[in-house]
Order: C-alpha cells, then sequence, then structure tokens
C-alpha cells in the first residue's frame, strides 16, 4: 500500500509518499520561520495556505514518476493536535485531494504518529513511548487498545518550554537548536527540579531560567542547565515507567528528541537497567509527514479510514482518545500499567536485616553530577521529614534511626508484619483512609499510597515508603492519594467495592469533602480509565 501523509499541526508544511511494501519513504517539507517571536497561529496558517500545495504537488510528483499514474492508495493528514488555522488547511487540502484521486481518507493523531515511527523503525514490540515534543511532553504504553497515558506534563510542553527562554532572550524561533548549541560552552547552575510520580512541570524552572539570564548568569551555563534539569527530569519518569510497566524498550518521539543530551541521557539509562533505546532519526523526529504517511497506512491497511463528512479537525486530540484499530488487542506495553506495582526499583535499593530497613537512593549517572547529588540529599532529608511529620499527625510510620545525607541513605524500623496486601479487611482500608485524611490534613501527600506501602502488625496499621511523597495543600495532590490507593485496591483485591466504600468511610469521617468529590473528577478523565 503507499499513501500520501499530509503534515501541517503548527510550523512543518510536509507531504509525504510512504510505500509499506519496500518500507520507502519520500518526504517534502517547508519550515514556517517566523521573523521574530514564537509561533503566530494567523503568520503559520499562512505559511500552510502557500506552502501544502506546493509541498504536496512536489509529492505527487514523485509518486507518478516512481510508482505509475494510481500510485496512492489512501491519503492520510493530521487531524490533531494543533493550531486550528493550520489543521482547517491541512484538512481541506486533504478531503479535496482523497476526492480527487477517488481513494480513502485517514485522520491521522499528531501525537500517535510521532510515537508510531519510532515502534516501526526500531521493531520493537511494545514499548513505552516518550513523546519530547514541542507542543506536548508524555510518556505512553499501549493496552488494550488504547495507548494509555502514564505520566506527562502538568503545564507546557518540553519544546514548547524551552522556546519561551529562547523568546526572552530575543532569539528566533525554533529555540531548542540554539540552547543546544549555546550549552556546549556552558557549565552547571541550579534550576527547579518539579517531578511528581511520573508527571513533570516545567513553569518553575522557565521563570527561574528567565530570572538567572536577567541576573547576569551567563547563557551559555543557563542553556547547559536547562537541558541538564529538563532532560533528567523527562529521563527520571521514562525510568519510573520502564519500572512500573515491567517494559525493557523505550522508544523516543518528537522534535526535541534531535537533542543529542536528551538522547545521551535516555540512552544511558536504558543501557544501565539492560533495557533497550531507539530513538529516529532527526527527519522522523521533528514534524513530517512520513510519520503521517506511516501509520495512515497502517490504519489503512485495517479498513480505519474517514467518512469526509466525519474527518473534522480536533486541535485538542488527545493521544489516548485514539481506537488503535492496527494493533492486536492482547498486546500489552506492560505486564499491568496500573498504579500498584512497585516504583521503588527505580529509585532506591532497600535492603532488610532483623528489625531494621536500610534505604539508599542509588546515584544516577545519566544526571550531571551536581545535579544527582542535589535530588538524592533532598529526597532522603525529604522522605524522613514526612515520615516524621506523619507521626506527629497521629500516624504510624517507621521511626527513622539515621539519616545519612552524603550517602542518600536512611536507616529506619521495621514495622508490621505484612503487606495490606496480605491483609485486606474493611477495617484495615478504613485505617488508611483515616490516616491519609490526617496527613492531608497537614499538607503532606504520600505521593504513592499503594497495598504494598502500607504495613500492618498485631495492633497497629502503618504508611511506609514517602519516596515519592511531597508537601502540599492542594486538593487535586490529596485526590490523587486517594485515587492511587483505590486503583491499587482494584489491582489487589478480588471484591473491592466494600474495601472502597470502607476507604473513603475512613477517609470522610477525617477528610474534607472536596478531596472526595475531586476524586470523582479525577476518574472521570481518559487517562484514568
Ligand atoms: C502538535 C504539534 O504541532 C507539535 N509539534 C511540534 O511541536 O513540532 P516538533 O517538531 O515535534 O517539535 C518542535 C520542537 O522541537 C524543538 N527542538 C528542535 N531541535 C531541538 C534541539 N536540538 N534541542 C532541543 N529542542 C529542539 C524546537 O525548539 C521545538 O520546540 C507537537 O508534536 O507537540
Ligand atoms: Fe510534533
Amino acid at each position: 500500500m503507499r499513501v500520501l501523509g499530509i503534515e501541517g499541526t503548527a510550523w512543518c508544511a510536509s507531504a509525504a509518499v510512504f510505500d509499506d511494501a519496500g518500507g520507502d519513504f519520500f518526504i517534502e517539507s517547508d519550515a514556517y520561520e517566523p521573523d521574530s517571536g514564537g509561533i503566530h497561529p494567523r503568520e503559520a496558517a499562512e505559511h500552510m495556505g502557500g506552502a501544502i500545495p506546493r509541498v504536496v504537488e512536489t509529492a505527487l510528483r514523485y509518486a507518478r514518476e516512481e510508482y505509475g499514474s494510481d500510485a496512492i492508495d489512501a491519503v492520510a493528514f493530521s487531524q490533531g493536535p494543533g493550531l486550528g488555522p493550520c489543521l482547517r488547511i491541512v484538512g481541506t487540502a486533504a478531503r479535496a485531494l482523497a476526492r480527487t484521486l477517488d481513494v480513502p481518507l485517514v485522520g491521522v493523531n499528531h501525537m500517535v504518529a510521532h510515537l508510531e515511527i519510532g515502534r516501526y523503525r526500531s521493531g520493537f514490540g511494545s514499548p513505552v513511548c516518550l513523546n519530547a515534543s514541542g507542543a506536548n511532553a508524555h510518556l505512553l504504553g499501549y493496552r488494550d487498545g488504547r495507548y494509555r497515558v502514564l505520566g506527562e506534563t502538568m503545564d507546557t510542553g518540553v519544546g514548547n518550554a524551552l522556546d519561551k527562554f529562547t523568546r526572552h532572550v530575543g532569539w528566533t524561533h525554533p529555540g531548542g537548536p540554539k540552547i543546544e548549541a549555546h550549552a556546549a560552552e556552558g557549565s552547571y547552575v541550579e534550576l527547579p527540579y518539579v517531578v511528581k510520580g511520573m508527571d513533570f512541570s516545567f513553569s518553575g524552572i522557565m521563570s527561574a531560567a528567565k530570572d538567572a539570564y536577567d541576573d547576569g548568569v551567563p547563557v551559555e551555563d543557563v542553556c547547559f542547565s536547562l537541558q541538564e534539569h529538563t532532560f533528567a527530569m523527562l529521563t527520571e519518569v521514562a525510568e519510573r515507567a520502564l519500572s512500573l510497566t515491567g517494559t525493557d524498550e523505550l522508544v523516543l518521539g518528537g522534535g526535541v528528541g534531535q537533542n543529542d543530551r536528551l538522547r545521551e541521557m535516555l540512552a544511558g539509562m536504558c543501557a544501565d537497567r539492560g533495557a533497550s533505546f531507539y530513538a529516529p532519526e532527526p527527519r522522523f523526529l521533528r514534524d513530517n509527514a512520513g510519520m503521517i504517511a506511516q501509520l495512515g497506512a497502517r490504519m489503512a491497511s485495517v479498513g480505519d479510514t474517514v467518512e469526509v463528512a466525519d474527518s473534522a479537525i480536533d486541535p485538542n486530540f488527545r493521544p489516548d482518545q485514539v481506537p488503535v484499530t492496527w494493533r492486536d488487542g492482547d498486546e500489552s506495553a506492560s505486564r499491568s500499567v496500573a498504579a500498584g506495582d512497585d516504583l521503588r526499583g527505580a529509585e532506591a535499593i532497600v535492603e532488610i536485616a532483623g528489625d531494621e530497613v536500610t534505604k539508599r537512593r542509588l546515584p544516577k549517572g545519566y544526571r550531571h553530577p551536581e545535579l544527582d547529588e542535589t535530588l538524592r540529599r533532598e529526597r532522603t532529608v525529604l522522605e524522613a521529614r514526612l515520615l516524621a511529620d506523619a507521626r506527629k499527625q497521629g500516624v504510624p510510620t517507621p521511626l527513622v534511626r539515621d539519616v545519612d545525607v552524603a550517602e542518600a541513605t536512611i536507616r529506619m524500623q521495621r514495622v508490621g508484619e505484612r503487606d495490606l496486601a496480605a491483609a485486606l479487611t474493611e477495617a484495615n482500608v478504613r485505617t488508611v483512609g483515616e490516616y491519609l485524611a490526617r496527613i492531608h490534613a497537614a499538607d503532606v501527600v504520600h505521593g504513592d499510597p499503594t497495598t504494598r506501602n502500607v504495613r500492618v502488625g498485631e495492633e497497629r496499621v502503618f504508611l511506609i515508603d514517602f519516596g515519592l511523597g511531597y508537601g502540599s495543600g492542594h486538593v487535586e495532590d490529596h485526590a490523587m492519594d486517594l485515587h492511587v490507593f483505590e486503583q491499587s485496591l482494584e489491582g489487589t483485591a478480588a471484591e473491592p467495592e466494600a474495601l472502597v466504600a470502607a476507604f473513603e468511610e475512613g477517609y470522610r469521617a477525617v477528610g474534607a469533602d472536596e478531596v472526595l468529590d475531586r476524586l470523582r473528577g479525577i476518574e472521570g478523565r481518559g487517562r484514568y480509565q
């Protein structure tokens, strides 16, 4: 099958011909380059209006010359996400072309295309995918007919974050390559680093970077440190996703993937844990119609085409909305893509001897040594503090016997006789509900309250492992704790309903109703279904 693909979600007007028999790509692209500032949606659309017909014409000419007059079997286009005015031009062109050539039309999700091109080129079966692009940043894994969002940015995409800094400095779009070039001459300065489980945020680091620049820190140093921080965040969450899913394959997608340092960190992390890493070549990482044509061919080959009347564009099209028709429903990126699995594998080693537990945070070779030291130190101190803070609220936790900050090691009391997973009674989970409400009242978030992070003894129930914990008074963060625990109950118990009810009853007795209300909202969101 031969598919003509058209891309034009934001800056890149591109058309491609993909022949799935030989795996051959022809790609013709025309980039929009703003004179100053970032991408202006109206200017970008004007660019698409002129450039899309040109690149399509070039691709069609190639197809005719190479394969003859009936060369094209389907037309695929980027249906979203992206800038509305640009998407509309691409959609209109694709519909007209499908009609003229009298072939089916395929609507492709741009983010899934960024992922599938890496999967296709790597030959990997069911990898975790890190999409690091301009407007997005997320981790995806396939399960039960959908790509699940395992983690994502809480604010802007990674490329847009970098571009905002370069705009501040007065450099033209795109900023990413300029950051990479200047970073080569820079050295390390400390910036914020924000990871929560498998989600992450760039807003704090970007304003700190702008402030540092305004305060006279050399721009090379800011560029270097921006890379060290943002890419270490992405690598950390990618490692956590590998650990959580039990997968040993990672693929990279998106324009920021062209950055050598990001690829080096991901490759290093994977090598250290014995996983395979694949990054497509740059022409398949940045926006391009080759990836649209390739996924279009997979979709068309299983009849996943769209009628013109149903082919409206969607500027907010999420990857987890796409029914993945072209993969076997039984395949999976994971032994279990669900909360409740042991996340510690990615972060620390735990040794148990007698009545004592020793937890040591491992150095990560992919991180800058100063950042690595800071994170291991801060997290060790924070975990010890959260254990103590929880206890002050009347929540039993292991007594910390010794904190060796330099070695990032906590020695603590061994508590309980078994995991909650092996003692799942309504009374015990009601107690967990009450305990979470108590720590939340003191603005402590556990971060990973699963049935394995609760220990049950003769008389008492203990919360353990605050390794992903942090301080927060936000309803959303508190509701996430409840969500993680309920997911874990559902993953552990054969009939979780009564347990979930008892847990919520325990929480309600002490905690705020608005947290339970927010929990209902979280459950309704696509990514958690
Ligand atoms: C929705 C769609 O329009 C969007 N596409 C997009 O943003 O273009 P993409 O080609 O995937 O990524 C562009 C981003 O990639 C960054 N970039 C390019 N080369 C880079 C480099 N060497 N280092 C860091 N960032 C780089 C650019 O600065 C820009 O922010 C997306 O995928 O989110
Ligand atoms: Fe993109």
